[in-house]
């Protein structure tokens, strides 16, 4: 190739990656990564840069997978507080793992919120009851609709409820999704079979008490050590698995603060390696990891140089 890097901007991430063809791509991707040596994947934990200043953070999250032959750095910033602009912004970076040219370059804000959703349906699908009906999201942002278009593709909810800091993003959200809007976490929360956290919060949002025995949680806020979105009870009396081992000991306040043990590593589960245990309540602690963008980057760039229309031919 000639000419430098091709750039895919966000609208054509969103055309050209269908969560449901990420599905199996992502389940892989875990699976492989929790294979150690053998999974062909080498990824070390990511290098977060804070920039207390402004209180904000930079991410840089590099993978290579041997078995997909991709190689991708991911930049992430996130800023918290963002009032006029994403909280999340980021670029995805792939390279010839042969010859390490610079290929792509690739919206990753898209793929941030597709991934991120998909890696909680991946563990759902392993870990919640397989006739779930009561989904509940706490938050109401990017991750709370890409979770549920994600969890969708898994069940037909009976019920979706939303609960949200403020109100009025709650009913905004339930709305555009048919869902219902609460004005506590407790009533979002008490009787559902999956609930994702999907929140900036730096406390707990949920108490284990509120928790229906044998829910299933994707806990996918809280990427800071310092961070809790569930309470240290839940955490310990919860079966905890997770997206890295080695991820969620250096980030995860959840894990962190509570002391809980990880079960296990949902790639582990995937490899039939560790038992899910699907009627117990299990919280699945995602602090995302980059081989979830170096194989979703993958597939943007390989479907974009397939399609006549977006390479003129
Ligand atoms: N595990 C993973 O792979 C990933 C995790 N995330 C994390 O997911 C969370 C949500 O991300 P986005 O939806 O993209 O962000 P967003 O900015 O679109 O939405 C954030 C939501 O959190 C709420 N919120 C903020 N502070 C809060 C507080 N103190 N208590 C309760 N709610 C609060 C906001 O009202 C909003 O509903 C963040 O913690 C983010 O870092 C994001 C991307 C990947
Ligand atoms: O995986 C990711 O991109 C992020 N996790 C937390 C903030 C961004």
């Amino acid at each position: 190739m000639s000419g430098g890097p091709r750039i895919i901007a966000a609208p054509d991430v969103y055309k050209l990656i269908r969560p449901k063809d990420l599905l199996p791509v992502i389940e892989k991707a875990l699976g492989n990564y929790s294979m150690g040596r053998d999974g062909g994947v080498i990824q070390p934990v990511r290098t977060v840069v804070p920039i207390e200043k402004y209180h904000g953070f930079l991410g840089v999250m590099s993978a290579f997978s041997g078995r997909d032959e991709a190689l991708a750095v991911k930049l992430v910033s996130f800023y918290p507080e963002a009032k006029d602009h994403p909280t999340h912004q980021a670029w995805v970076m792939i390279f010839n793992p042969a010859t390490g040219n610079l290929t792509a370059i690739v919206d990753g804000e898209s793929i941030t919120a597709i991934r991120t959703g998909i890696a909680s349906a991946v563990a759902s699908k392993h870990l919640a009851n397989p006739n779930a009906s009561v989904l509940a999201i706490l938050g109401s942002g990017i991750q709370a609709r890409s979770h549920f278009e994600a969890l969708s593709l898994l069940h037909s909810f009976a019920e979706v409820r939303i609960w949200s800091r403020t109100l009025a993003n709650a009913q905004k959200l339930a709305t555009e999704i048919g869902a219902k809007a609460c004005s506590t976490a407790e009533e979002a929360v008490r009787d559902a079979d999956i609930i994702c956290t999907v929140t900036f919060a730096t406390t707990p949002i949920i108490q284990a008490d509120w928790v229906k025995p044998g829910a299933h949680i994707n806990a996918v806020g809280a990427c800071r050590a310092d961070w809790q979105e569930l309470s240290s009870q839940l955490m310990k009396t919860s079966v905890v698995y997770c997206d890295s081992r080695d991820a969620c000991n250096q980030e995860a306040g959840d894990v962190i603060q509570s002391g809980c043990d990880i079960y296990a590593e949902i790639g582990e589960v995937i490899n039939g390696h560790k038992e899910a245990f699907w009627e117990k309540t299990t919280v699945f602690k995602s602090v995302g990891i980059a081989i979830e963008d170096v194989v979703s980057a993958k597939m943007v760039l390989d479907r974009y140089v397939n399609c006549p229309t977006m390479t003129n031919g």
